[in-house]
């Protein structure tokens, strides 16, 4: 499966919201989508379950039309819609049912999926009674109750404590690993950086970074590197490189024990270890510098942090 976002522009009134969105993902694959507060990830999944109808562009799975009703969709919206007052596996077995699944079914996999959560104590309860990270363990239970070949998740996270982050974390491995089409939503980048091989940052409506984690980090870490001294604090050392070494590298970043370097002429790297070689800083530590997810977002999208 392979789902394709084409230049999607959405307005609301006369204001464009969405300026040309544009992401591809595949099964077996996780799509983080990033951006800050109101950048338009929202709207974008909304375009994309059809809640929203986009001015233009187009959405198409394996080159057809996207029709979400024709795919078994485990969709968790921002807003949670779950009843309070209802109790917990008789409204996910309710939801399920309303999604074309027959009664026994939903119910053992509705029983089967509050097990998974940790929650399985609780499915007679009514949801007013659960704490809310324990809710929100239930509408991923129920997200994922239909088995669903597409799985949609806007900011999964919010509200879960660190144990809980973490079987959500193991549930949505295992489901990348079972061949799910899977995307989020999320400003929370380590959980991302975690299980997510493609990324698509939005800022203000526009895609600004797109594609293979791995090779965006890399492809950000080139000609950077690493590197802390024995025998000077990194403030120290800081002046000597830019005293003495100004024509090989620049300091980039100054961290707590080390300093992140570029290389401002031709095989900088290999330069920088000959003269450091020849020279009193007694180097401690030194390596190839791949930038977080954090440090990347940052750069992209934090032009007004
Ligand atoms: N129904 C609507 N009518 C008018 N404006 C809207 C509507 N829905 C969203 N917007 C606006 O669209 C912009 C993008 O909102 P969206 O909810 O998609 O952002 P987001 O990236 O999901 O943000 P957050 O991380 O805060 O949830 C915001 O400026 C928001 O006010």
């Amino acid at each position: 499966m392979k789902l394709e976002v084409r230049e999607i522009r959405k307005s609301f009134g006369d204001k464009e919201i969405l300026h040309g969105i544009s992401f591809e993902v595949e099964n077996g694959k996780a799509l983080g989508l990033l951006g800050r507060n109101g950048a338009g990830k929202t709207t974008t999944i909304r375009v994309l379950m059809d809640v929203f109808r986009a001015n233009s562009g187009e959405i198409l799975m394996d080159g057809r039309k996207f029709i979400p009703k024709e795919y078994k969709i485990g969709y968790l919206p921002e807003e949670r819609g779950l009843y309070p007052m209802k109790k917990v596996l008789e409204q996910m077995v309710y939801l399920a049912n309303l999604r074309g699944m027959g009664q026994r079914e939903a119910k053992e996999s509705g029983k089967a999926w509050l097990e998974r959560m940790g929650i399985g104590e609780y499915a007679e309860r009514k949801l007013e009674t659960l704490s809310k990270g324990n809710q929100q363990k239930v509408q991923l239970a129920q997200t994922l109750i239909c088995n669903p070949d597409i799985i949609i998740l806007d900011e999964p996270f919010s509200g879960l404590d660190p144990v809980n982050s973490q079987i959500l974390k193991d549930v949505v491995k295992e489901q990348i690993a079972l061949g799910r089409l899977v995307i989020f939503s999320s400003h929370q980048m380590n959980y991302v950086e975690e299980f997510c091989e493609e990324i698509a940052i939005i800022n203000h409506g526009q895609i600004v970074l797109n594609g293979n984690l791995r090779e965006i980090k890399r492809s950000y870490g080139e000609n950077r590197l690493t590197i802390s001294a024995a025998n000077y604090q990194p403030d120290v050392l800081e002046e000597k490189l830019e005293k003495e070494f100004s024509d090989i590298v620049k300091v980039v970043k100054k961290k707590k024990d080390y300093l992140i370097l570029e290389g401002v002429c031709k095989g900088a790297k290999k330069r920088l270890l000959e003269m450091l070689a020849a020279s009193d800083i007694d180097l401690e530590q030194t390596g190839n510098y791949e930038p977080s997810l954090n440090d990347i977002f940052v750069m992209k999208a934090g032009d007004e942090a």
